[in-house]
């Protein structure tokens, strides 16, 4: 799976980016507005929220609950400092994806057994969209991570994340993750459309739920 997740940029808006992101093939946005209002990120997501529907596309939000809860979209990603997961589940129902932050593998291990959908884990490469960035992990230190946890009997899907462009697909397969989330490199791509289409194609044969 690709998560595309947006950022601001000088050359699109948010609501043009998911529409190239999606015709792409991309079935999964994360909205993230790290500095915006919570109206802002409210007006952008009733933007996105039709065409996510009319293309069959998880729209999840990063950070904001309440929100999610409030427009009733697909889900909601949350790390360090954000809602307990436990606590966001029992706000946001059974349905709701929700995903969680990591950086280590007990950062994973402890999600055990417990109601969260996926781990975004990184930063993979460092990268400007993110401010105060965990130790860059490297594609040998996601699969050292992958491998750990997964002998621990954790499943949850693992989704890398942090500076990733085409290029880092065919090895991070390799290192046994389940997807992964990408931002700027579409964003800045010439071609941001057939840059996800590229990306899609190089994932299609990892196995997700
Ligand atoms: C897929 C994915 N993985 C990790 C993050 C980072 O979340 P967080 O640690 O809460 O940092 P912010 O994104 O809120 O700055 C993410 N958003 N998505
Ligand atoms: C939100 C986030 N968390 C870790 S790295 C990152 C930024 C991902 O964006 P990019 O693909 O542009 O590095
Ligand atoms: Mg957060």
């Amino acid at each position: 799976m690709l998560q595309f997740i947006t950022n601001p940029s000088d050359r699109w808006s948010i609501a043009e980016e998911v529409r190239m992101a999606i015709e792409g093939g991309c079935r999964w946005i994360q909205l993230r507005m790290k500095d915006a209002s919570d109206e802002d990120v409210r007006r952008t997501a009733l933007e996105l929220i039709p065409l996510c529907r009319d293309h069959d596309t998880f729209l999840i939000i990063d950070d904001r609950v309440e929100l999610v809860n409030e427009l009733r979209v697909s889900g909601v990603h949350l790390g360090r400092g954000d809602m307990d997961p436990m606590e966001a589940r029992e706000l946001l129902g059974p349905h709701a994806i929700i995903g969680v932050t990591a950086n280590t593998a007990e950062d994973i291990i402890k999600w055990k057994g417990k109601d969260v959908d996926y781990v975004g884990l990184g930063p993979v490469h460092t990268t400007s969209t993110k401010k105060n960035l965990a130790p860059v992990l490297g594609t040998d230190g996601v699969k050292e991570v992958v491998d750990t946890v997964r002998k621990a009997g954790v499943e949850l899907p693992i989704v890398a994340i942090g500076g990733l462009t085409l290029d880092d697909v065919d090895p991070l397969k390799a290192a046994g993750i389940n997807g992964i989330a990408v931002s700027g490199a579409i964003i800045n791509a010439p071609d941001p459309m057939l840059y996800t289409m590229k990306i899609m194609e190089r994932l299609m044969d990892i196995p997700h739920d």
